[in-house]
């Protein structure tokens, strides 16, 4: 059998490790459990011999009750056993889908680019649904066969030591397939997870992205890759079945052969008179015990095997490590001014050739309104996540208030800068909560000031539940323009000294969103706004305009209106469009 590996052999102690106390409580049960069933066999070993020579109706009824009681007592142990060790089981289940959490909450947003939600999902349950089998099941079945064979065996040989060994002697065959298949039953295990994972993450992707398959007319392809997916989860797991139809019915029948054995040689050393019938009987009993768990030990096997390799999968996720951290020595911000300096900031993407941003340097003073244009992936985005550090960038390229922000503790710069993303995110829960949600704590008013802000309040009164209206599957399903603009309400409400607002007026129409403008720079924040629309440029006290990921022109809107270069360019498009609007 695949040894456990020293590693997750280790990490599986520190899983139960904090509940080692009900472990061993389980472990004690199984271990009374074990000594009433050697117990219950020899009592009746004794009435048997005894009544076979003084028939007496009392005496029946004595052993009768002895053995009942017994047998009770053995049921409420093992009864306590198994809820014990599988409540350990709950409990380690409890605590890996915690950590792991917990641990998403922490990484980047590289990771999650890296990882597609399916496959995160899959580790999150099936995986560790399997750890939860790892150490309730395989536990309590492993401890119990080995307390089983070891409190057993030595009172078969006192009965009899050539009649144990002789039925005993298949049993080494049983360890030595355990041996030989172990491998390949771990291989077949680990591919059945990987696949399952692949699975779940298509499901995922196809059930977001239904609208675009319906639009394309996609579903015969998706139905197409959705089966060949499918067919190969069905070849692994028929192929982990071969293996496992082939081997656990062989363990319950080598096991059934030592009772063959036993009866056969059995009858034989009794009409020798070398053995009682009480004894024949007791040994028939405990050859009995051992089948059961001996059987067992196939599914024991699986249960061990799809734990190692989920344990495997789950500690490589927590093994991930986040690269935006807090500096060793983070300084604290005390009060934010809002100045921003950006100099020779330059970031390329983990696996890409071409820097998404080169030798980028630029300042903003407290209160001014930079507006940043450019062609599609020019690095726009790519420049408003450097500044508030959501991508792992170098020391030295951007300074907040004259710190570098990579020294800012992160917590004080999340409350130095608001961030609105291209993409408007919003919560399956109230309109209101979605608005607060970067302080909870806020009152209505402060939510329907940021609402009218956002020029979102009005509409929001419209709705059935105006503020508490559900948003997402279970409520209301809001246009891209009601969406955005609730998602920069969430923004305004958290009154940053700086906003950066990642083309976060893209559904708005362009009269609606120049008054947004209008009222974001009234407030005199420090707000840096990356937009498409050419419209509310000459709102803002400056321009910069990126192009392959370098400032190429930087300036009022009216002196760069004049510069032959691609602002002039982009705003006589502009211009040119209005006419036909
Ligand atoms: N997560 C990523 N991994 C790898 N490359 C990326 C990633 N995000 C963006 N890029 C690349 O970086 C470059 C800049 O992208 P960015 O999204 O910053 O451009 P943009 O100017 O915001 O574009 P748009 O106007 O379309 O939003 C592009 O070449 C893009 O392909």
């Amino acid at each position: 059998m695949a040894k456990p590996h020293q590693g997750q052999l280790r990490k599986l102690l520190s899983y139960i490790q904090p509940y080692w106390r009900q472990q061993l409580v389980g472990i004690g049960a199984l271990v009374v459990v074990n000594l009433l069933g050697v117990a219950i066999p020899l009592v009746l070993r004794q009435a048997i011999n005894q009544l076979e020579t003084n028939l007496q109706p009392g005496a029946i009824l004595r052993y009768g009750l002895a053995i009942i009681a017994l047998a009770t007592l053995m049921w409420l142990i093992r009864m306590v056993s198994r809820l014990v060790l599988f409540g350990v089981g709950r409990q380690v289940e409890f605590d890996l889908k915690q950590k792991l959490f917990e641990h998403f909450l922490r990484l980047d947003q590289h990771f999650f680019n890296q990882h597609p939600p399916g496959e995160l999902i899959s580790r999150a349950t099936s995986d560790v649904d399997n750890v939860r089998r790892l150490v309730g099941f395989s536990v309590l079945s492993f401890v119990n066969t080995f307390l089983a064979y070891g409190f057993t065996l030595p009172v078969m040989l006192g009965i009899s030591v050539s009649l144990t060994l002789a039925t005993l002697a298949v049993y080494p065959l049983l360890f030595f397939m355990v041996y030989a298949f172990g491998d390949t039953l771990r291989f077949q295990q680990a591919q059945v997870q990987e696949r399952l994972a692949e699975l779940s993450d298509l499901i995922q992707e196809d059930m977001s992205g239904m609208a675009l398959i319906k639009i394309y007319a996609q579903e015969p392809v998706e139905q197409r890759g959705f089966a060949q997916l499918n067919q190969e989860l069905l070849q692994d797991n028929l192929a982990l079945a071969r293996t496992r139809s082939f081997l656990f019915p062989l363990f319950g029948g080598i096991a059934s052969v030592s009772l063959l054995i036993l009866l056969w040689l059995g009858s034989q050393a009794m009409e020798a008179q070398t053995l009682t019938l009480g004894g024949f009987v007791a040994l028939l009993l405990y050859v009995e015990r051992l089948v059961f768990p001996t059987a067992l030990l196939g599914f024991t096997i699986t249960a061990l095997q799809r734990g190692q390799v989920s344990i495997e999968r789950v500690e490589t996720l927590l093994q991930e490590s986040p690269q935006i951290q807090n500096s060793e020595q983070a300084i604290p911000l005390p009060q934010v001014q809002g100045q921003l300096i950006v100099q020779h900031l330059s970031y390329t993407y983990p696996g890409q050739s071409q820097p998404a941003l080169r030798d980028v340097s630029f300042s903003v003073q407290p209160g001014e309104t930079l507006v940043v244009v450019g062609l599609v992936g020019a690095g726009k985005s790519t420049l408003i996540e450097a500044l508030c550090r959501l991508l792992p960038i170098g020391g030295g390229q951007v300074f907040l208030d004259g710190q570098d922000i990579t020294r800012i503790h992160l917590s004080d710069l999340r409350r130095a800068m608001a961030y609105v993303p291209q993409e408007s995110f919003l919560f399956s829960t109230k309109l209101a909560d979605n608005i607060r949600y970067g302080d909870p704590e806020a009152d209505m008013g402060r939510v329907e000031g940021a609402a009218v802000q956002a020029q979102i309040h009005g509409e929001i009164l419209t709705f059935p539940e105006q503020y508490e209206t559900l948003v997402g599957e279970r409520g209301i399903t809001l246009s891209g323009g009601q969406r955005q603009r609730t998602a920069l309400a969430r923004g305004l409400l958290v009154q940053t000294p700086i906003l950066l607002l990642d083309d976060a007026l893209a559904s708005v129409d362009s009269q609606t969103a120049q008054g947004i403008i209008q009222s974001i720079t009234a407030l005199r924040n420090t707000v840096i706004l990356v937009t498409h629309q050419m419209g509310v440029a000459p709102m803002a006290d400056r321009v910069l305009v990126l192009s392959q990921g370098r400032v190429v022109q930087m300036g009022t809107h009216r002196e760069l209106v004049q510069q032959p270069g691609l602002y002039q360019e982009l705003w006589q498009k502009y211009q040119f469009e209005q006419q036909f609007d």
